[in-house]
């Protein structure tokens, strides 16, 4: 498991180790600067000239060592400061004092002159921005969108903010780079938002401060992260297990019922009871309205179908305990008929709450909500809003990340406390957030980038995924992060040119890939 941490926490983890004497400041930042340099040779071996912007604290203190390993190799190096070095803290004084060359003031007319480099080097602000950067700096940073040589962030962007992933300041600008180093434990920022646009790739470097990261406690954001496409080994990461199937019955791994919508609206049930089929859930049925069952029959083979006639229908379908795993919305209509469909459905199984489940609910949220505090146990059901559908059901939660005031993974979490369900709010960059206070974070960046994933249906795929991994699983959380990496796995291994039906037939494969 890899955590994301908040800027603070970062620190803690730091002073932490530097209290309790195991390693100095000094040492922190000569490491942090010679595993940036390690990631400058390996990813520009050609390169041999650097422009290194050093700000005014820990993070220019960075930029300083940064400056002297590369010279050391006999690099051409220039350096532009920001700010009094008397008054910078004393790792970074100390590594500004040991740089031997010149130190010109950090403008922006001395960066236009200094652009004619292999690389050039953010090491203006990190974890420390605390307030929106203004006058001179501001203009610095803009003039790095510019920049023709490639852009190299130490620790993050200047100007991003780690928490949110956004720039600190509304109007505020953050250089879009080629590479962002980061220092012992990703940042949430560096994954939601524009944090992963503004990164680029992003690379992780060991400080050796593992043991107080093992003391951050409970609070801690995991990412979801890729499996290594090798047989299962000792230590193989926690998201292998889910995907294996029980050996036994086709009952000892769960059966999903999926609610399809009145005729010419069955298409999204049947790629949803398809998607959860292919994940492993021992059997699927699609419950459909009479009108519907001779076109939803004629389209199914594997997949049964169940006459379902409204609310009164599927909590008699629902009497066979043996339905481990129900996902309802995906074109079922919006108004009362769903709504009933929805308290029908609550109960003693996983549901998957999806589409026009959540619209239906978008005038008086707390109705759902409390039907959800009725089933009187914790994480049964889940909510997977795009943000659309957000909007309508947290309202306010909405408002405050659309001004920015709280990050994507606070406006989930928030949710998840106000609704008492899992929340996974979906997107390029998706949050996933329990009642329990878990919280993880998929994004689909860079090597994992997949833009051609939105497209009609592909979010009935990841409804369907979610469910026939619930159906054979006892924690919905963790069910909801592992089908959403395999969602975006499945879109990867096809590529350019999908279309939702494409999604379901691309499980195998992955799964084979990954030594399942
Ligand atoms: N603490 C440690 O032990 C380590 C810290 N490291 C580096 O230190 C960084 C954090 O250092 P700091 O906490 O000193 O913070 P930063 O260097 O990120 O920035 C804080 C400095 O910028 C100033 N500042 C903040 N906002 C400003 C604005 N809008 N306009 C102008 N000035 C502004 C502050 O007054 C302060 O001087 C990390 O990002 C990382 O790069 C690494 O060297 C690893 C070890
Ligand atoms: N740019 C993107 N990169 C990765 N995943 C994406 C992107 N855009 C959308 N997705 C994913 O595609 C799915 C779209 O779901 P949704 O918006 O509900 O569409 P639909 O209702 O048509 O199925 C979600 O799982 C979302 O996370
Ligand atoms: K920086």
């Amino acid at each position: 498991m890899t955590e994301v941490v908040t800027a603070a926490q970062m620190r803690g983890i730091e002073s932490a180790a530097i209290e309790a004497g195991a390693v100095t400041g000094a040492a922190l930042m000569e490491r942090a600067g010679a595993g940036v340099v390690a990631a400058i040779l390996r990813q520009w071996p050609e390169a041999q000239s650097a422009t290194i912007l050093c700000g005014p604290g820990n993070n220019g203190g960075d930029g300083y060592v940064i400056a002297r390993l590369l010279a050391e190799r006999w690099w051409d190096v220039r350096v532009l400061g920001m700010g009094d070095a008397e008054a910078m803290p004393p790792d970074a004084r100390a590594n500004r004092a040991a740089w031997q060359g010149e130190v010109a003031p950090l403008t922006r007319a001395n960066l236009e002159a200094a652009t004619d480099t292999d690389i050039v080097v953010d090491a203006i602000f990190g974890t420390g921005l605390t307030r929106a950067p203004a006058g001179e700096v501001l203009s610095v940073l803009k003039a790095l969108g510019d920049c023709a040589a490639p852009l190299v962030a130490v620790d993050a962007p200047s100007g991003l903010c780690l928490d949110r992933g956004i720039p600190l300041a509304r109007e505020g600008s953050v250089p879009k780079c080629d590479l962002t180093v980061t220092f012992e434990v990703p940042k949430i920022g560096h994954f939601i938002a524009d944090g992963p646009a503004c990164c680029g790739a992003l690379e992780v470097v060991d400080l050796g401060l593992s043991h107080w990261r093992g003391k951050l406690g409970a609070d801690t954001t995991r990412l979801i992260d890729a499996v290594p496409m090798v047989p299962p080994t000792e230590g193989t990461p926690h998201i292998l297990p889910n995907f294996r199937k029980k050996t036994g019955h086709k009952y000892d791994n769960g059966h999903a019922l999926v609610v399809s919508g009145g005729p010419s609206k069955t298409g999204a049930a049947r790629l949803a009871a398809r998607a959860a089929l292919r994940i492993g859930a021992g059997l699927v049925t699609v419950a459909s309205p009479p009108t519907a069952l001779a076109e939803n029959a004629m389209q199914l083979t594997a997949i049964m179908t169940r006459r379902c006639g409204g609310a009164a229908g599927l909590s008699e379908i629902l009497e066979d305990a043996r339905f481990t795993a129900l996902c309802l919305g995906p074109s079922l209509g919006v108004g009362e008929q769903t709504r009933a469909m929805v308290r029908a459905a609550l109960g003693p199984r996983f549901v998957v709450l999806d589409a026009d489940a959540l619209t239906s609910f978008e005038e008086d949220p707390s109705e759902l909500f409390e039907a959800i505090a009725a089933v009187g146990e914790p994480e049964r059901v889940i909510l997977t809003p795009h943000g659309g559908e957000f909007g309508r059901l947290f309202p306010d939660e909405n408002a405050a990340l659309d001004a920015g005031d709280i990050s994507k993974l606070d406006a989930v979490r928030e949710a998840a406390q106000r609704s008492g369900a899992v929340v996974l709010l979906k997107g390029a960059d998706t949050v996933i957030a329990s009642p329990d206070g878990r919280s993880s974070i998929h994004a689909a960046h860079c090597a994992r980038s997949v833009p051609w994933l939105a497209t009609a249906g592909a979010g009935d795929v990841l409804a369907g995924l979610i469910a026939g991994l619930a159906a054979r699983s006892d924690d919905l959380h963790r069910a909801a992060a592992d089908a959403t990496w395999l969602h975006v796995e499945a879109a990867r291994a096809f590529g350019p040119g999908l279309i939702a039906e494409d999604l379901p037939e691309m499980v195998p494969r992955v799964l084979r890939d990954m030594g399942v």
